[in-house]
């Protein structure tokens, strides 16, 4: 049985890390192979020395792309988590998985100004980072998400369960055996 990529994509701080963290505990549990691909950490290594330039963020979508493609056809469970701000190039690499859920991380600007998890959107908003997601720099919401998870509105839990029966609607055992 092929895998499934689970892509986050949405603004700083929305909450795409958060959900991927949950959802990959709860299907280890449940006993399936998953892989957690993370932006941030991605830049450390894969993408080290990637800036966010148009061509530079793609080259990042690609590359996790790749890989999580790679693992999702030897039947990973492949969470992505990462800002991934333009349409066409998360639908180009995403067109290439055996399975897919796209998963909107949404909340509205000023709740995300609010929690400031990083203090990136005070920086940003006083200028002092260039081209920052949502601010400065554009972020195209997916048309039609698999799953639209509004954070400000849901808990965790909620949106756990969410994704639990997304997955379940595409055939992967995600209950945890007692
Ligand atoms: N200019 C600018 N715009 C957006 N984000 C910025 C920027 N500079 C640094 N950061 C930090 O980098 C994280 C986003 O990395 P990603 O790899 O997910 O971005 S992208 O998908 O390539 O657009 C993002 O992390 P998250 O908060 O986890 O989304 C930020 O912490
Ligand atoms: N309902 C919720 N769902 C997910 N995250 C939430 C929620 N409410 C508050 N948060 C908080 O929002 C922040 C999201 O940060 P993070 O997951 O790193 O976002 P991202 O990976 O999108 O940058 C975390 O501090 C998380 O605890």
């Amino acid at each position: 049985m092929s895998g499934v990529v689970v892509w986050f994509t949405g603004l700083s701080g929305a909450g795409k890390t958060t959900l991927a963290k949950a959802l990959e505990v709860h299907l280890y549990e449940a006993g399936q192979k998953v892989e957690h691909l993370d932006g941030d950490v991605v830049r450390e290594h894969l993408s080290k020395g990637l800036g966010f330039s148009r061509e530079d963020r793609d080259t990042n979508i690609r590359r996790i792309g790749f890989v999580a493609n790679l693992l999702a056809k030897h039947g990973v469970i492949v969470l992505v988590s990462a800002i991934s701000p333009y349409r066409a190039t998360r639908e180009e690499v995403l067109s290439q998985a055996p399975r897919k859920l796209e998963v909107f991380v949404d909340a509205p600007l000023e709740v995300l100004v609010q929690r400031d998890v990083k203090g990136l959107y005070a920086r940003a908003l006083r200028g002092e980072i260039a081209n920052f997601t949502g601010v400065s720099d554009p972020y195209e919401p997916p048309l039609n998400p698999d799953l639209h998870l509004r954070t400000d509105q849901l808990s965790l839990q909620e949106s756990l369960d969410r994704l639990l029966g997304a997955l379940e609607r595409l055939g992967v055992e995600v209950r945890v055996r007692a």
